[in-house]
């Protein structure tokens, strides 16, 4: 019998891959829009969130990424980005995520003149109020933030050094987003070398819509600590005769480092990287042993949440507690927060509750 969503939401989890502008609830986008006059393909919020999850569901990473347009045009005021950091913690504590990083690209919030400080400042502040609130409710949950570059501009250098500079209130790593194919990682190559100078960690949007080649600049140029989805790994593998796989060099690598891989399932599926949540990598990654987390990259965009992620794989995977554990432990493990509040969260939180969970 697969775990149910109300089985899995009483069980905390950790997400290392979500999307602050990919997870805004319906209802607050209306809200938003109407206060900045944003125009919106649906003004109902059952009919706007069904809008993003067809519109997202195109078998392409561009198309998908097109979607966004209706989130970040009404994230340009602090009190709107503020509004929208404070939901979003307040949703990860309620459907029982304990350790989030979360991400956003701050060069997409200054079309109407805030500067990249401020922008960065009303998420870090609506995470401190939400999680705030949340532990007051009897829900703790620890917000990180990460700050993305967008890989087809050019502004990569200065997002990693905005990056460096709030490291200690609150922004945890950096990461590159957008089209995949036409954009490599080396394009940004400045600013992953700056960050290795400067101590600081960066994950990379690898191996999603474009295959091995990426994965490998990533981690072998610009030394990314984990890979933003990373499926494409599979390009590496080949099932063998005696129901085993053969690793390629790649491969090996990639499982050999216990590089984490940030697997968004539902995501995947509607960019089409993979063809049904049922025939997801991750099954033939988790039994190779490759460090996999399960990630929601963007609720909104998929209708998702991180209980609804396991339960999809519990379904398709038979996965029962004690996988979903492993999970959980391999994200607290790869977080970016230093290794005395990884264990911390791991010892006290984590490994208590699914002892009581597994029985
Ligand atoms: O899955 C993704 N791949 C590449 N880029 C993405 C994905 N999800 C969201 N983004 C982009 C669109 C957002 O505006 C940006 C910052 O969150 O990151
Ligand atoms: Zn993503």
């Amino acid at each position: 019998m697969p775990l149910t969503l109300e089985e899995i939401r009483s069980a905390p989890k950790v997400l290392l891959h979500d999307h602050l502008d990919g997870g805004l609830r319906p209802r607050t986008v209306i809200e938003l829009a109407a206060e900045c006059g944003h125009e919106l393909p649906a003004t109902e919020a059952g009919a706007l969130g069904d809008w993003f999850s067809a519109a997202a569901d195109s078998g392409s990473l561009e198309r998908y990424l097109e979607t966004f347009a209706h989130t970040v045009g009404v994230m340009q005021t602090e009190r709107a980005i503020h509004r929208v950091a404070k939901e979003c913690a307040l949703d990860l504590a309620d459907d029982g995520v304990v350790y989030a990083e979360v991400r956003m690209a701050p060069e997409l919030l200054i079309e109407q003149g805030l500067t990249l400080e401020q922008a960065v400042e009303a998420m870090l502040a609506g995470f401190g109020e939400g999680s705030a609130e949340a532990a007051r409710e009897g829900r703790p949950i620890k917000m990180g933030l990460l700050l993305v570059a967008m890989r087809h501009a050019a502004r990569s250098m200065e997002i990693a050094e905005l990056a460096v500079r709030y490291r200690d209130e609150g922004v945890v790593g950096f990461d590159i987003a957008g089209a995949e194919a036409g954009f490599p990682p080396t394009r940004h190559l400045d600013a992953f070398e700056y960050l290795q100078r400067e101590n600081a960690h960066f994950t990379i949007h690898a191996g999603e819509a474009f295959g091995l080649p990426s994965i490998w600049q990533a981690l072998q140029w610009c030394g990314a600590d984990r890979l933003g989805h990373g499926v494409r790994i599979i390009d590496d593998i080949t099932p063998t005769a005696d129901g085993g796989a053969h690793l390629g060099r790649l491969a090996h690598y990639v499982r050999d480092k216990r590089v984490p891989l940030e697997m968004c399932p539902s995501s995947n599926v509607q960019t089409g990287a993979a063809d049904s949540i049922a025939e997801h990598p991750i099954g033939l990654l988790s039994k190779l042993g490759f460090r996999v987390t399960v990630n929601t990259d963007n609720r909104l965009m998929s209708g998702t949440s991180m209980s609804k992620e396991f339960a999809l794989l519990s379904e398709a995977f038979g996965y029962g507690w004690t996988d979903l554990r492993w999970f959980t432990v391999n994200a607290m493990k790869s977080a970016f927060v230093h290794f005395d509040a990884r264990l911390e969260i791991i010892n006290d939180v984590i490994k208590p509750a699914y002892a009581k969970l597994i029985g």
